[in-house]
């Protein structure tokens, strides 16, 4: 059972799988098709990666959430071109998290 305080978690984690730009983050970036992305991106996370730990209660805050979620996001401008299809959704997932958690919390 989650408690009370990581209830907005599982909500906004629901809300980010299921959005139509979430594409590029539902699971961990594969390194075979992405050889040097293990290099350049040293804490690798993804949306199915945090289902598992929030599930698993390795979350002991909200702030520990947050900080994975926005991980994804981080490795994300790294990696990718702004203007390009992945840069792009991770910016507009950004934006998405960051209101929708502000109306959760
Ligand atoms: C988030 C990310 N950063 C860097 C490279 C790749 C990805 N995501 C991939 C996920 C599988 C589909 S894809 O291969 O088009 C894009």
């Amino acid at each position: 059972r989650l408690n009370k305080e990581l209830a907005p978690c599982r909500q906004v984690l629901d809300d980010l799988e299921s959005h139509d730009e979430a594409w590029p983050f539902l699971l961990a970036v594969n390194t075979k098709q992405f050889p040097t992305y293990r290099k350049v991106i040293r804490n690798p996370m993804d949306l199915q990666t945090i289902g598992k730990r929030l599930s698993q209660n390795e979350y002991k805050s909200r702030d520990e959430f947050v900080s994975d979620v926005r991980l994804i996001f981080d490795n994300c401008e790294t990696f990718n071109e702004d203007n390009s299809p992945v840069g792009k959704a991770g910016h507009t997932l950004r934006l998405f998290f960051e209101t929708r958690w502000a109306d959760l919390t």
